[in-house]
Order: structure tokens, then C-alpha cells, then sequence
């Protein structure tokens, strides 16, 4: 044995359950060095939002409570990555480095780089599937490209091997750590608060504090729950606004306190066969979906995916407007309680976010990238593919996207899926009152001008 340690680099698999990267260190059987990095640095990382920032603080606080009962230390480092890992392999003579692999194009960068200067110093690197169910460069059409239609990508995936079993946590035993029991004497870690991730002037992550507990056993917990109570439900259900009969494991995938293979077998173990696991599984369908798009389209943030939608001619932006939107005082009841929801807890429901971004494009003629940026810094899911693949889905620029024409009518949506009015009087409880503001825009006129715009992207077809 040649006691040169592994280690173990966590990036959005904040578990110690269905680890693979931290799986290979139990096998390779040497002491673990587990470390975290904050990146803000390397070129093409987006740095993460307020909200993304909250949940980490607390995700990465739960991990290395679970890790030190592993009797592993989690080292938090801060810096461009690939030159802190190559750091620490240096101060402790690593033998072997895991990760679970990104999609993304700067983080693959950064990790092929990584993997090929280690190799090249004589560790033994592997990199595995953690964060999906399939590979992104395993499931392709018949004609070996891509796939740019959800349906027989999803036909495809389901058609392929079953995505394979999760790996058990380690026990305790199974890992020690460098440095001696609980690793207090191994390397040098930043201090947690030190990275000052939570807000404190002023402190606004109050209703996010309401709502949420980070970390993998309340991941698994409402796994659970929503097995239990919901799933039954959930095809006819998940998209009544007033009803809450969705998983809400969203930041829980986008962390990776659960893995994808998690919650699949979870599910089918559960209720194979199903309406309920089918149309929810197919759902987690639409997050692989998303990243094989960003994998293949790694500008998918910034970019129209079709390039025709260049030529949109957005007006000149009214910041007024845009704030409206932001703030929820939109006059639009619906709007603003989405807004305003997403606000109060880090998250918005599927069906709002789908009306609040068409009322955002299509209604007040407001860049998607605005309001991209803008659920990227208040949502607590805020996720590297879904985010810009949903708003190009609304926009009608994205993979599969609802067609441009087809504008929401958010009366029609409250109306549908909000009948009561349970989910505007929660969000929106002046409305009706003279406290409420009128609307900023004319529903129609502005989809009129809308369609308009739209004239000048089919020409560029
Ligand atoms: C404009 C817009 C922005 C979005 N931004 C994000 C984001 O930043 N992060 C994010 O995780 N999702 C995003 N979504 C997708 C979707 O709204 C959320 O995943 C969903 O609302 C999360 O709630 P849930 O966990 O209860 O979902 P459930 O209905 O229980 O679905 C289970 C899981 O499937 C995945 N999923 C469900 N719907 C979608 C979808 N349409 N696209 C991709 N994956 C999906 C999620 O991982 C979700 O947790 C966005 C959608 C739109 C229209």
C-alpha cells in the first residue's frame, strides 16, 4: 500500500450517498482527503447567485457534518480550480483524485485540463456519472446527431440500459480521513462563514429560512414524502397553481443531495407502471434533456439556441418595467404572485415561471436574458441547463420551445389553474383593494406587438 491519499472532489453532488467518485475512494481503500472549491475565477464560470449562494452555505454545512461522522474532514478552498486541486494534491501527496463529472463547456474545460496534468504526474484520475441518468454523448437520433425534440429523446433514454442502481453511503469504518480521526490534523480548510455566502445587510434570505432545510437526509426525506403522499397525484395535479403536489426536489437535483438514479429507482421501486411515475419520471426526462442541449450548446445562457432568433428586434429596455416584473407589482395578479413567490422562497412553480417569463418576453418585450439573469440570482435551484433552457423554451428560441405565437394569457392561466384564487390571495393579498396597482401594460396591444416582432425572426428564417 502506498498510502498516498484520494481525493475526493465534491462539486453539485453535495451526498455521500450514491457517490461514485466518493464510492472509488472506499475501493481504493487510502486515507481521503474531501474537498470543496469555490470558483468565482476561472474563465467562463458563472458565479452564482444570492440565492444559489444561501443554499450551499448550508448544503456544504450538512455535508461535512455527514463526512466527519465518516471521520473525513471537508476542506473548503477557494481559487481557480484546476490550480487549488493541483495545490493540495502537492501539500499531500495524493496518489489519486475522483470527481463526479460537469457538463458544462468551461467546467469541462477545467476538468479535462485537471485530468490530464494529474494523469501526467502519475495519479490515477477518474472521473463518473453522478449527476445523470445518461451520458450526453450516449444517446443520439439515427443518424448519430443529437437529439432536438423531447419525445424520442425521452423514447430514446427509455429504450436505452436502465440507469444503474444507486451506490450505498459509506459506514463509518469504511473511510478515514488524512490527519487522524476526524481529520483534524489534515489539511488547512477556509473557514465556512469566512465566505461570507449567507446575506447579512440586509439579511432577505428570511422566507427562504422558512422554507427550506439543505442537506442530503432532508432530501431524502421529502423523497420520501412526496412518494408517500403525492406522487398519486401528481399527473393530474402538478399543474394547479393552488395545489402543492409537485416534488419540490429541484434545488435537491440541482446540488445533487440526491442523484438522479436516486430518485428513479426510488419511483419505480415505489410505482413502476404508474400514470404518476411515468409523467414524473418523464419530467426528470425534461432536466436530462436540458443538459444534453447545454452539453452540445454550451452558450445556451447567452445564445439563441436558433440562431434565427438573433433578429428579434427587442426594444429599448424600461427599467421601470423590468422592475415592476422583479418586484411582482406587475397590476397582473398572477404575474405578481409568482414573483413574489419566488421572492419569499428561492422557487417558483413550473406553470408561473412558464407565465411569468411569456409575460416578461411577450408582454412587456423584455430580453429573456433579463429575466434569466434574474431567477439565476433568486433561485434557490438556479440551474446551470434548466434555467436558460426554460426561458428559451418560452421565448420559442430553445430546443423543442413552445411556439413564439403562442402567447400566455395569464387571466386565462389564473383562471385554469389558479380557480379559487388560493394562490393570488397568498402572494397577493391587496389584490382587489385600491392598494393594488392596474395593470403596466394592455394584455392585448402588447401581444399584438409582440407577434409583430415576431415578423422579423420568420423572415431571417
Ligand atoms: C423559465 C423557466 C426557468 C426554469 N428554471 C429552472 C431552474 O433554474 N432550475 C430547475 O431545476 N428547473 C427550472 N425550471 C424547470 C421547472 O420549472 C422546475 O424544475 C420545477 O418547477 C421544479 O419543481 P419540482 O421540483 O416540484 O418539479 P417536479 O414537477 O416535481 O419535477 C421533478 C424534477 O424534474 C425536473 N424538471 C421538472 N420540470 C422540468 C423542466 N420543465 N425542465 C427541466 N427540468 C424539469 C426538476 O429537476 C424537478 O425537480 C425552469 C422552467 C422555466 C419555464
Amino acid at each position: 500500500m502506498s498510502a498516498a491519499p484520494s481525493i475526493v472532489w465534491f462539486r453539485d453532488d453535495l451526498r455521500v450517498a450514491d457517490h461514485p467518485a466518493l464510492h472509488a475512494a472506499v475501493e481504493r481503500g487510502e486515507p481521503v482527503v474531501a474537498v470543496y472549491v469555490l470558483d468565482e475565477e476561472s474563465s467562463g464560470i458563472r458565479p452564482l447567485g444570492g440565492a444559489a449562494r444561501w443554499w450551499l452555505h448550508h448544503s456544504l454545512a450538512s455535508l461535512a457534518d455527514d463526512l466527519r461522522e465518516l471521520d473525513v474532514k471537508l476542506v473548503l478552498r477557494r481559487g481557480p480550480a484546476g490550480r487549488v486541486i493541483r495545490s493540495l494534491v502537492d501539500e499531500t501527496g495524493a496518489g489519486a483524485a475522483f470527481w463526479n463529472r460537469r457538463y458544462g463547456g468551461a467546467e469541462r474545460e477545467i476538468d479535462t485540463d485537471l485530468k490530464s496534468s494529474l494523469a501526467e504526474a502519475g495519479l490515477e484520475v477518474r472521473s463518473f456519472a453522478g449527476s445523470l441518468l445518461f451520458e450526453p454523448w450516449t444517446i443520439r437520433t439515427g443518424s448519430d446527431t443529437p437529439f432536438s425534440v423531447f419525445t424520442p429523446f425521452w423514447k430514446a433514454c427509455l429504450a436505452a440500459d436502465e440507469p444503474r442502481h444507486p451506490l450505498p453511503a459509506p459506514s463509518p469504518g469504511d473511510l478515514t480521513g488524512v490527519g487522524g480521526a476526524h481529520g483534524r490534523g489534515g489539511p488547512a480548510s477556509d473557514d465556512l462563514d469566512e465566505w461570507a455566502l449567507l446575506p447579512t445587510k440586509p439579511d432577505w434570505a428570511g422566507g427562504i429560512r422558512d422554507t427550506w432545510e439543505p442537506g442530503e437526509a432532508a432530501a431524502h426525506a421529502r423523497l420520501q414524502e412526496f412518494l408517500d403522499d403525492d406522487l398519486g397525484d401528481y399527473a393530474k395535479g402538478r399543474d394547479r397553481l393552488d395545489r402543492q403536489v409537485t416534488s419540490r426536489l429541484s434545488p435537491r437535483l440541482r446540488w445533487g443531495e440526491l442523484s438522479p438514479h436516486q430518485v428513479w429507482h426510488a419511483t419505480r421501486e415505489r410505482a413502476a407502471g404508474t400514470e404518476g411515475a411515468r409523467k414524473f419520471l418523464s419530467e426528470v426526462g425534461w432536466r436530462e434533456f436540458a443538459w444534453h442541449i447545454l452539453f452540445h450548446f454550451p452558450d445556451l445562457a447567452t445564445k439563441s439556441w436558433r440562431s434565427e432568433f438573433d433578429a428579434f428586434p427587442w426594444p429599448r429596455l424600461k427599467p421601470s418595467a423590468l422592475t415592476a416584473w422583479e418586484r411582482g407589482r406587475t397590476g397582473v395578479p398572477v404575474v405578481d404572485a409568482a414573483m413574489r413567490e419566488l421572492w419569499h422562497t428561492g422557487v417558483m412553480h413550473n406553470r408561473a415561471r412558464m407565465i411569468s417569463a411569456s409575460f416578461l418576453i411577450k408582454n412587456l418585450l423584455i430580453d429573456w436574458r433579463r429575466g434569466e439573469e434574474w431567477f439565476w440570482d433568486t433561485l434557490v435551484d438556479a440551474d446551470h441547463a434548466n434555467n436558460p433552457f426554460g426561458w428559451q423554451w418560452v421565448a420559442g428560441s430553445g430546443a423543442d420551445a413552445a411556439p413564439y405565437f403562442r402567447i400566455f394569457n395569464p387571466e386565462l392561466q389564473r383562471e385554469k389553474f389558479d380557480p379559487d384564487g388560493a394562490y393570488v390571495g397568498r402572494w397577493v393579498p391587496e389584490y382587489g383593494t385600491d392598494d393594488y396597482p392596474e395593470p403596466i401594460v394592455d394584455l392585448k396591444a402588447t401581444r399584438d406587438a409582440a407577434l409583430a416582432a415576431y415578423e422579423q425572426v420568420k423572415a431571417a428564417r
